[in-house]
């Protein structure tokens, strides 16, 4: 018999158990339909671990992490542990978990709903149909490279350093994941560095150039600074489908690019790992919001983001394509009949709260899969 799957949830702080907990609904949902059946888990991460454990993951989590065939992640953080010191900061846990992993492509889709056109900053003829799949890389460049650290200076000022490194093979194993995305998609890929300024973002355009040529001629390339593409997002980002970009880059693009589909509240991401000689690999889903601690508490968080990073789960780990898709529709169907949380509010809709969203969103799969 084939063993179920195991799915690890890990909702960390702040709003990150309160869209968790819709999302756990929306498996819920799945499992009483009988469309899925998982064996699912739940640990502490971040702030939540750290007044449970004093530290923000445990090897125990790390452990339950590599051993899961997925983890749904909320969010960490927030201003109640910054007493802690930075080498103990809840945001530890997700950059912990991403390395020991392996997860170095953070997949950041940003699609625009129908029914959020009104809701972007950008003029409807702009965002209509627009669908950008940020590729980001996430265990390399300035987050992780070495040296990094603050010392005092002899005169007794201080000096914060942290240095960006790439090297071919890291560079070139995310960008192949874009290649390969793009050619499922409209087969362009934007590479996106400041070779104009630093050495690892020359030698990241060397490396996305050549093995553009090698192995993917059938895409088109070409290559944009990081402050223009910051500039193109918000001005024409119909030029773009697939980015693929570093880590602190593509973190500052696609929080740029999640207002372009109306919040950040929406937009989810998946992060992966190589596969091994079985196809297994390693992978990650969260939202790509934080913690939010000024509305935490309160009822009023977007769940969409952490329901659709479960949708990317479905298609991405299990391959449950049609289950990804009646959980996406659901929530577009959900955002056509006019719910709106405050963060994506427009004129003419009413307010809802995060379980409100929830409820909506188990209605519209009562009524396209029930
Ligand atoms: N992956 C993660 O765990 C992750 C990601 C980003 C930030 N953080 C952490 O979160 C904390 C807060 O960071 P921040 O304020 O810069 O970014 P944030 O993403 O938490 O919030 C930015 C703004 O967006 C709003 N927002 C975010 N998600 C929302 C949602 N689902 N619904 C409605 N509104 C939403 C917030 O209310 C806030 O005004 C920090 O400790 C930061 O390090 C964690
Ligand atoms: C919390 C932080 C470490 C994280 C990052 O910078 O990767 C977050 O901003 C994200 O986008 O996932
Ligand atoms: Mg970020």
């Amino acid at each position: 018999m084939i063993p179920n799957k195991k799915i690890l949830l890990l909702p960390g702080d702040g709003i990150g158990p309160e869209v968790m907990a819709e999302a756990q609904r929306v498996i819920d949902w799945l499992t009483r339909a009988g469309r899925v059946r998982f064996e699912i888990a739940e640990d502490l991460v971040g702030g939540a671990s750290i007044d449970a454990h004093g530290r923000p993951i445990t090897d125990a989590v790390i452990a339950r992490a590599l051993e899961a065939d997925a983890v749904l992640f909320g969010a960490v953080g927030g201003p109640q542990w910054d007493a802690q010191g930075f080498d103990n900061r809840p945001e530890i846990a997700i950059l912990e978990l991403r390395k020991r992993l392996g997860l170095f492509a953070n997949l950041r889709p940003a699609p625009v709903f129908d029914a959020l056109i009104d809701a972007s900053p950008l003029k409807p003829e702009i965002v209509r149909g627009l669908d950008i799949m940020i590729v980001r890389e996430a265990i390399g460049g300035i987050y992780f490279g070495e040296p990094r650290g603050i010392e005092t200076l002899p005169d007794g000022g201080r000096r914060g350093v942290n240095t960006e490194v790439y090297t071919t093979g890291e560079i070139e194993r995310v960008a192949r994941v874009a290649f390969e995305l793009a050619r499922k998609r409209s087969g362009r890929v934007t590479s996106v560095e400041k070779a104009n300024v630093m050495e690892s973002g020359l030698l990241w355009r060397q490396t996305v150039t050549a093995l553009g040529a090698a192995e993917y001629p059938d895409i088109h390339l070409s290559h944009m600074y990081a402050d223009n593409c910051a500039m193109q997002l918000a001005k024409n980002p119909r030029q773009f489908d697939v980015i693929v970009t570093g880590n602190l880059f593509g973190d500052i693009l696609s929080d740029l690019a999640s207002m372009l589909t109306g919040s950040l509240g929406m937009l989810p991401s998946a992060t992966l790992g190589a596969a091994d000689g079985e196809g297994r690999r390693h992978a990650l889903y969260e939202p790509i919001h934080g913690s939010a601690p000024d509305i935490a508490g309160k009822g009023l968080a977007n769940p969409l983001a952490q329901i659709l990073s479960f949708a990317m789960l479905l298609r991405y780990s299990f391959d449950m394509q049609e289950d990804a898709a009646l959980v996406e529709r659901a929530v577009s169907a959900v955002l056509s009949s006019g719910m709106r949380t405050a963060d994506i509010l427009q004129a003419g809709t009413a307010k809802i709260g995060t379980r409100t969203m929830g409820d909506a969103v188990l209605r519209e799969l009562d009524k396209l899969g029930g």
